[in-house]
């Protein structure tokens, strides 16, 4: 168990587990992708530590960049989704994929989905290390998922809690 300000986790899914399935989604990602060269479009700031770990399982040719949007304020979405910041790749005629930490509500998906068909992308797919099935309201379901969890509030492996926790290596629940 561990506290981060006010909250107790406890260990969810292992370091070991982490790696183990990522170099899976890797392996998919490769196939789906060989030889169209897509531009992998990461999700700060979460996504960051997914991200690393995941192009180094990928062998087949790909570009990257990252964007911010914001939809959270610390336990609960805000509802607020602000702009797609960043981006200065020209992604008309692309092959997108979208990489999240998490999807929760699908709130920031749907943004970002609409935002990028707006800009003439020629395809758009997602892969989360986490989604929240329960949970997830709007956009439709991620493409490649790491893991199913149940409807309750994560840390670790990039993703915070009031922001502290990214740095942790493996994911924690809210107890
Ligand atoms: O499906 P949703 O309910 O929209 O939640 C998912 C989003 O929330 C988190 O980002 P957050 O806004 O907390 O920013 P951060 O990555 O900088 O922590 C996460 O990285 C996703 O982008
Ligand atoms: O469960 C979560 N943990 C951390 N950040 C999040 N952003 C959406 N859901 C979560």
């Amino acid at each position: 168990m561990i506290k981060i300000i006010d909250k107790d986790f406890t260990p969810y899914i292992s370091a070991e587990e982490i790696s183990k399935r990522i170099n899976e989604l890797g392996a998919e990602i490769s196939k789906v992708y060989e030889g169209e060269k897509p531009l992998l479009v990461s999700v700060l700031n979460g996504s960051f530590i997914f991200t690393a770990d995941l192009i180094r399982t990928i062998d087949t040719p790909i570009e990257v960049t990252f964007i911010r949007v914001a939809s959270y304020d610390a336990l609960k979405s805000s509802g607020k989704v602000r702009e797609i910041l960043g981006l200065k790749e020209n992604v008309f005629g692309r092959d997108i994929l979208i990489l999240e930490d998490i999807v929760d509500t699908g709130t920031t998906l749907e943004h970002l989905m609409e935002a990028f068909q707006d800009l003439g992308t020629k395809s758009i797919k997602v892969a989360t290390l986490l989604h929240k099935p329960e949970a997830q309201e709007k956009a439709s379901k991620p493409d490649f998922v790491g893991f199913e969890i149940p409807n309750k509030f994560v840390v670790g492996f990039g993703l915070d809690y009031e922001g502290f926790g990214r740095e942790l290596k493996e994911i924690y629940q809210l107890v």
